[in-house]
């Protein structure tokens, strides 16, 4: 199995804090992954650190194997606020990208998906809205033609209507591709539809990953009467439990064997385990930070 992006050990640190620490990740070729965590989790740490804009403090990330910065023509990068140079047209910007990218520039793949979404090429992107720069930004980093493709939060600022478009045009120009696409966004209902990997950054840490069809079938959602501390039959790991006086509602990851039918069983959605693998550790080091109880 090739590895689109392979991290072992990888930390990064800004003064005495790390951004990322012991960051562990292979993502396999061909993967449409989801890059979730909360605020200031590491998202954009990791995706620097894979596009080569920034230098590992610890560990290391290969891209295809190789240092990030020896396969820079085979990856595309839309970074937070889809920073454009906001003077220039689409269309100038199409060909500037012809100019830093000669090897295998698709200049007509990048015209074509503008002018199939309506977005002038004749006026500056910084008049066009959040989420017309943000397609002019994709249609660039496509017409790159990459391998690997890293977005971080592309879809962020824009409407539901805007945010669907984006995302059908992203799974449409990759689907008869070979290009893996490494995503960040807090929106985990829109990349519950695109996604089929899943990475889980928190509190600097990778908390979570696999194929998403994989974890959807290894998790459950347990009813049933209130319980203590005692295991459950077929269950690996209680990753998040809540009570109320007569019930109890379990997330947990299953073992071998059926579980125990004392307890009704549900099928779990990315956003139920996602939340469920987040725990209130950031809340916790916010409060001892601020003095006040956690
Ligand atoms: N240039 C920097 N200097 C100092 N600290 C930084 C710098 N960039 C990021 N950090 C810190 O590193 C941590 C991770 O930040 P990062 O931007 O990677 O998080 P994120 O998951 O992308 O967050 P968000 O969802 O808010 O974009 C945060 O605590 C942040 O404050």
């Amino acid at each position: 199995m090739e590895l689109a992006v392979e991290a072992r050990a990888l930390g990064k640190r800004y003064g005495r804090a790390w951004a990322l620490r012991d960051c562990a990740l292979e993502l396999p070729a061909g993967r449409i992954a989801a890059l979730v965590g909360p605020n200031g989790a590491g998202k954009t740490t990791l995706l620097h650190l894979a596009v080569g804009l920034s230098r590992p403090d610890a560990g290391e990330v290969r891209v295809f194997g190789r240092d990030p910065r020896s396969v820079l023509a085979d990856i595309g990068f839309v970074a937070q606020d889809t920073p454009l140079y906001r003077d220039f047209t689409a269309a100038e910007l199409i060909t500037m990208g012809g100019k830093l990218n000669r090897r295998r520039w698709d200049t007509a793949l990048a015209r074509e998906r503008l002018a199939r979404l309506g977005i002038p090429p004749d006026k500056p992107v910084g008049k066009l809205s959040g989420g017309q720069r943000a397609q002019v930004a994709l249609a660039l980093a496509l017409a790159k033609r990459p391998r690997l493709l890293l977005l971080d939060e592309p879809i962020a600022s824009l409407d539901p209507l805007a945010r669907r478009e984006f995302m059908q045009a992203l799974m449409g120009a990759v689907a008869d591709s070979e290009t893996t696409v490494l995503l960040s966004s807090h929106l985990l209902a829109d990349l519950e539809r695109t996604c089929d990997y899943l990475v889980v950054l928190q509190a600097s840490r990778v908390r979570l990953t696999g194929a998403v069809e994989e974890l959807l079938d290894a998790h459950r959602t347990l009813v049933g009467p209130r319980a203590g501390s005692e295991s459950v039959a077929g269950v690996a790991e209680v990753v998040r439990a809540s009570h109320t006086e007569r019930q109890s509602t379990l997330l947990v990851r299953r073992g071998a064997g059926p579980i125990d039918p004392l307890w009704t069983e549900h099928e779990v959605t990315l956003e139920d385990v996602v939340l469920a693998y987040l725990d209130d550790a950031d809340a916790r080091v916010s409060a001892a930070a601020w003095g006040v109880p956690a």
